[in-house]
């Protein structure tokens, strides 16, 4: 299986002169943050060896590589959902290729409906940690055989955002006056492709779920068994429905408007959070 890995690698290495030292994946509506990547060499997910496709509205499917702020990154403008029918393997394929490219960062962002009662749609909220509903019940990409050239059998997950990175993104958010509208807190995934019942929603309120959404967790793990430093955003999109009372329901074209809406400033953090991450070491670069 390394192998697999290796061989899409290898493919890419030999496609482009980029060696990059962070990756970004880019959740629905969030795209565009590869578009301001420099000196770009974009590919289709279809014509790169071994790369799953995606199939969701929103999620353009390419990988690019290019240069933001003098730091070189690869964007997946576009991720693989366990609910288009994925193996867990294959929806974190590209995490591990990432490692193999030489990436010590990972950034993953995506869309999230919000429980927390303080949370409004259009917010962002810096991930703090997860909770991974599949992987409670055995859907783990490291399932099977460990490979022990990425990381160990069982490791650890209790500190799989980075902290410094959390609070330089903060620091950021304040200089950029957009810390208004940002959050801290702990994002669920669930298996999709339906939004929430009420008694689902509840339920995961109860347990102290503060935004729910479809995907990220899986990445972040495989990015931790194998030592990546892990920085992640949700954009919440949508309150997610707790009353019976309540007549509003959310749709996916919804959940991309607010992407939209919220496009530049998710861009101008993790442009500035990248600009200020040092990264040839696991030092981080404190604010100003
Ligand atoms: O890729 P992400 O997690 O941003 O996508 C979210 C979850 C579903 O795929 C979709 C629902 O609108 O957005
Ligand atoms: N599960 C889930 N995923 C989302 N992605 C964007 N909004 C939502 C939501 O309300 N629930």
């Amino acid at each position: 299986i390394h192998d697999d890995y290796q061989k899409t690698a290898d493919w890419l290495t030999s496609h482009t002169k980029h060696r990059p030292k962070v990756a970004i994946i880019c959740g629905s509506g969030l795209g565009m943050l590869a578009d301001s990547l420099k000196c770009q060499d974009a590919f289709a997910y279809s014509d790169i060896p071994g790369f799953p496709q995606s199939t969701v509205q929103g999620h353009a499917g390419r990988l690019v590589f290019g240069e933001l702020k003098g730091k070189t990154c690869v964007c997946m403008q576009g991720r693989f959902h366990m609910y288009e029918g994925h193996s867990l393997c294959k929806t974190t394929f590209p995490v591990r290729v990432f490692k193999l490219l030489g990436v010590e960062t990972l950034i993953v962002t995506n869309a999230a409906g919000s429980l927390a009662d303080g949370f409004h749609p259009g917010d962002i909220m810096i991930i703090k940690d997860h909770v991974n509903f599949p992987g409670l019940v055995g859907l783990n990409p490291l399932s099977g055989p460990n490979d022990d050239k990425f990381g160990p059998r069982f490791p650890a997950m209790s500190d799989c955002y980075d902290k410094g990175l959390r609070c330089l993104a903060m620091d950021i958010a304040k200089q950029q006056g957009v810390a208004g509208f940002m959050q801290e807190g702990v994002y669920a995934m669930v298996g999709g492709p339906n939004f929430e019942t009420i008694a689902e929603a509840r339920l995961l309120h109860r347990l102290g779920v503060d935004a729910v959404g479809m995907s990220t967790a899986p990445e972040v793990v495989v990015a931790a068994h194998c030592g990546l430093r892990v920085f992640g955003l949700s954009l919440i999109t949508n309150k997610v429905v707790k009353s019976y009372e309540d007549s509003e329901s959310v749709n996916h074209e919804g959940v991309l408007e607010v992407g939209r809406l919220r496009s530049q400033a998710v861009q101008q953090l993790v442009t500035e959070l990248i600009s200020r991450m040092e990264i040839n070491n696991n030092i981080v670069k404190n604010a100003d």
